[in-house]
């Protein structure tokens, strides 16, 4: 046996960021910049106006009252547009739009209401604050200063700053690639008819939803039987064309664990006990310099040791610190056991939630239902895995315990990027991923 912290070090000391590369905006979404990005350019990059209305010098519309409005002839009309505007003579307005450049000797901006929108000439009406209104050159970015820092997630916000300071292709860590296969003669696809013995492929679905949730690219292959060929078929066709593979199925000690079978001995792959409930059998290790984690085939084990273990490895391939699931403290509703010798991850649903939406010191766990490792109702259910300790057998009501937040992980982004489905019956090469 080994340990959860063991068999998690031991991959993390094996998986690498992704190898930067300039994207485009729309690719760039969602990865991890992999430098600093220093602005070439000012932002606003000209004095330009922030309100439609007026350019004018405030001395020449000085004691101006609703009473007793100033009358200025205009001399322009300065829409938003390329190109430089005349310098503003003395004594006159300039008719202005908002972001269009301030034409030189302007200082102040009239903003449109507090005039009579006159076209020959214009009444102002109050007298407007020296500088009002204008949004100078640099006052957001200066050339030269830091824009984005090595290691942000690339949001919505961020792709609109790299497009405002002129970055068309950002030095990014890509996307993850990652290849799930499920592996058992008995699965078939979502949505067929069920024979006798049949049971729906929900692993490669609810592990290709939580790579993808973790920033992956996912390639599904499923409907792979646990014939030693077709598996090696299907895992070597994949391994060179992805950054990772995770396998479910085919680990345990039976008679057609085919997995385990083909993959013993190839690369530095190790199949493991690990001391843990849900999800014990488990190998990991570099074939042809690629990830390769083998989970077990049970459902609920499955997508337990993808928060356990690959989501931190994707986490680290995307250039991100490798946290893995939010760690927090709650206090059990009611005694939890757990085997002797192996760390427990029950689920548990979380009474008395902060305002925040995160737990407070009364928030109360409680069993989201049947434990068993096929039981995905109360996976469905939960919002925590509270962790008992390998030499705790039974954690009592009103104890203090660890648990790990689900559905909430750090840099984890939904997106429909990504997302191919292929059988392994299909010929040529998967379709839906970019090729780099
Ligand atoms: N004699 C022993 N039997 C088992 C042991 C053991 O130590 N000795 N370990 C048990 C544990 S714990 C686990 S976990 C499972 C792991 O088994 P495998 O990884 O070999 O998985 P399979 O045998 O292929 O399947 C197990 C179970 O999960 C269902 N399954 C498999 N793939 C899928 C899928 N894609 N979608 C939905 N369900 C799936 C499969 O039908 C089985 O019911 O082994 C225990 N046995
Ligand atoms: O380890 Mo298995 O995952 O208990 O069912």
């Amino acid at each position: 046996m080994t340990t959860v912290d063991d068999h998690l070090e031991r991959i993390l000391a094996a998986v690498t960021p992704t190898r930067a590369r300039r994207a485009a905006l729309h690719e760039a979404h969602g990865c991890v910049l992999a430098a600093d990005v220093r602005a070439t350019v000012a932002l606003p990059s000209f004095d330009n106006a922030a309100m439609d209305g007026y350019a004018v010098r405030a001395a020449d519309v000085a004691g101006a009252t609703e009473q007793e409005p100033v009358t200025l002839p205009v001399a322009a009309d300065i829409p938003a547009g390329p190109g430089t505007p005349a310098p503003l003579p003395a004594g006159t307005a300039a008719r202005i739009m908002t972001g269009a450049p301030l034409p030189r000797g302007a200082d102040t901006v009239v903003q449109l209401e507090w005039t009579d929108g006159g076209g020959e000439s214009v009444a102002v009406r109050d007298v407007p604050r020296r500088g009002q209104h204008i949004r100078r050159a640099g006052e957001d970015v200066t050339p030269g200063a830091l824009v984005l820092a090595a290691g942000t997630i690339i949001g919505s916000a961020q792709i609109g700053l790299l497009a405002a300071v002129n970055v068309a292709r950002p030095p990014v860590h890509p996307r993850p690639r990652i290849a799930v296969l499920s592996t058992g003669t008995e699965l078939v696809e979502v949505g067929s008819p069920l024979r006798d013995g049949q049971i729906v492929d929900s692993n490669s679905h609810g592990i290709a939803a939580a790579a993808r949730e973790s920033g992956a690219q996912v390639q599904r292959l499923t409907g792979v039987p646990d014939e030693p060929d077709a598996f090696a078929k299907s895992f070597y066709g994949i391994l060179s064309q992805v950054d990772a593979v995770v396998t479910t199925g085919g680990v345990s000690v039976g008679a057609y664990d085919v997995v385990k079978e083909v993959l013993t001995g190839a690369g530095s792959i190790r199949f493991d006990q690990v001391a843990m409930r849900p999800g014990r059998p488990q190998g990991f290790g570099l074939v042809e310099g690629v990830p390769v984690f083998t989970l077990p085939g049970n459902p609920v084990s499955a997508l337990v040791s993808f928060d356990l273990f690959v989501r931190p490895a994707l986490q680290r391939m995307r250039g991100l610190p490798a946290t893995g699931l939010p760690r927090v403290e709650v206090t059990l509703a009611e005694p939890l056991r757990s085997p002797a010798g192996k760390r427990g991850f029950v689920r548990v649903t979380l009474d008395g939630l902060g305002a925040d939406g995160r737990p407070a010191p009364d928030t109360l766990a409680r069993p989201a239902g049947g434990q068993g490792s096929h039981q995905l109702t109360s996976l469905a259910a939960a919002q925590a895995l509270v962790v008992i300790p390998e030499d705790v057998t039974e954690a009592p009501a009103g104890s203090r315990v660890a648990a790990l937040l689900l559905g909430d992980v750090p840099g984890s982004i939904l997106s429909g990027v990504g997302w191919a489905d292929a059988h392994a019956d299909a010929t040529g090469p998967p379709a839906g991923l970019p090729t780099r």
